[in-house]
């Protein structure tokens, strides 16, 4: 069981000036689990620089290693995996505890169902809650066996078979976790493993598997794509230098876009068009942003972010943006209450399934800062205000995008904005409080503040 009712840790944050200077935001999320997971079931080594070294990969990489791969953190920062081969882990001792990650279990639900052995999964609190079922349920198809069965939430002791035999699946949500476990449990089917997806979600795991030796192929098919993999291929551990979360570095160009005379630099970001939406939308609400030095990192494209304080107006984000975007709409919902007019944002059944239910914990604390938003079915609609109140005590639901979202909003509403517990944020983003105040964002402990106005008053 979670012991995390006992490290709960309030933060705060208060208007603040000017934003500026370049920063680099930690390693992307995704790419940095497929990499340990590709290279755990490749032949040879695999060495990663950049992975992101937060709570959510960590459980990855000890998981990866219960399974008896080899995972080091080397003397230079850089991460080597010692791979096992296709088909080449072994029981694990104990329970594979996910922490809080949807990810992370997901992806190791395809890896666990290729393999002749019995694991554990299990979670904290709110990864307890999330849907298995639907990775569960084509991995199921493919030979995978549940001990508890009928049950579609962890802990559930999954038994995989050296036997699996390939699909083809319709993915009936849009979901870059489904699609990779079923192509990652596909490397150990026989034959042709397809995936059809009708709106392209992130594919750093096809891309990734091409690079490290697999035969896969993106078509597109009916107004979507199919992904085709030829399973049992040998994999060949491969460098892989993660580029900067796209996901992350959202939270400091909203900051600098809602403080005045701001400017920030976050180099190095990941801005593969799966993963842009955000950007894209902050371009249509007006925002002074851009993309400089593109390039190409390990077969990914790469640039610079610039964000410079901006007036900003509602938009209509369309459901089929959603996909590039998911994580990023507790950010732009935030945003959207100091935008002028209205901001629509349709399509957002997945927000519900997450960390948290997003679309209830985002209105919640909208509401009490005295923003006007509310959702309707699968759409949230927010009113922009010329100043918005703050002043409230926002509850996270032990999910770290609502906690950073409503940390960055807190910079600029009238009163300061308090999360009831910052500590969710280490699952992605540990370095989040250092880097926005290396900007200059006014982020403390809410008894910190106080002392320090009282210490003030007394000089
Ligand atoms: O595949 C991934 O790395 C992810 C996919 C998304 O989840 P869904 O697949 O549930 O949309 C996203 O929300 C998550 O943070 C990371
Ligand atoms: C949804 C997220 O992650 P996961 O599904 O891996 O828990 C997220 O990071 O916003």
């Amino acid at each position: 069981m979670s012991t995390h009712a006992a490290d709960v840790r309030p933060l705060m944050s208060r208007k603040s000036g000017r934003l500026q200077g370049a920063v680099v935001v930690p390693g992307d999320k995704s790419i940095s689990h497929r990499a340990l997971i590709l290279g755990a079931l490749a032949e040879g080594r695999t060495r990663i620089t950049g992975l992101l070294e937060a709570e959510d990969i960590l459980c990855t990489a000890r998981a990866l290693e219960a399974l008896g791969a080899g995972v080091e953190r080397d003397a230079d920062g850089a991460w080597t995996v010692t791979g096992r081969g296709l088909g080449g882990l072994a029981a694990p001792a104990g329970d594979l505890d996910f922490g809080n990650s949807g990810t992370g279990a997901r992806l190791m639900m395809g890896v666990v169902a290729g393999h002749p052995l019995a694991a554990r999964f299990t979670g904290d609190a709110s990864l307890q809650k999330r849907p298995m079922g639907r990775v569960l349920a084509p991995l199921q198809s493919m030979g995978l066996a549940i001990e508890e069965e009928g049950r579609n939430t962890l802990p559930l002791t999954l038994v995989g078979t050296g036997d699996l035999v390939p699909i083809s699946y319709r993915l009936p949500v849009p979901s870059a976790q489904v699609k990779s476990a079923v192509l990652l449990a596909g490397l150990f089917a026989s034959g042709e493993t397809s995936v059809i997806e009708s709106e392209k979600s992130r594919d750093h795991t096809e891309k990734m598997l091409r690079y490290f030796g697999a035969e896969i192929s993106v078509e597109p098919f009916e107004g979507g794509l199919r992904i085709a993999l030829e399973g049992r291929r040998t994999l060949q551990g491969q460098p892989v230098a993660v580029p900067g979360d796209p996901s992350s570095a959202a939270f400091l160009v909203a900051a600098a876009l809602i403080t005045p005379a701001s400017d920030i630099l976050v180099k190095n970001v990941l801005v593969n068009p799966t993963r842009t939406g955000f950007y894209e939308t902050l371009a249509e609400m007006g925002a002074d942003i851009s993309f400089e030095n593109e390039r190409e990192v390990s077969g990914e494209p790469v640039a610079d972010i610039r964000a410079r304080t901006s007036e900003l107006r509602g938009v209509t984000v369309p459901a089929a943006r959603a996909p590039s975007m998911i994580d990023e709409y507790p950010m732009l919902a935030a945003l959207a209450t100091l935008a002028e007019g209205e901001t629509l944002m349709e399509g957002l059944a997945e927000l519900r399934v997450k960390e948290s239910d997003r679309l209830a914990a985002m209105v919640d604390g909208l509401v009490a800062c005295g923003a006007i938003a509310h959702a309707r079915g699968d759409t949230l609609t927010v009113l922009g205000l010329p100043k918005v109140r703050g002043g409230a005590t926002i509850k996270t639901h032990m999910d770290h995008r609502i906690a950073m979202s409503f940390l960055v909003l807190g910079l600029a509403t009238e009163e300061p904005v308090t999360v009831d517990d910052a500590s969710m944020i280490a699952t992605s983003f540990p370095e989040f409080r250092t880097l926005m105040q290396q900007v200059g964002a006014t982020l403390d402990e809410p008894g910190q503040a106080s002392n320090e106005a009282r210490g003030k008053d007394h000089e």
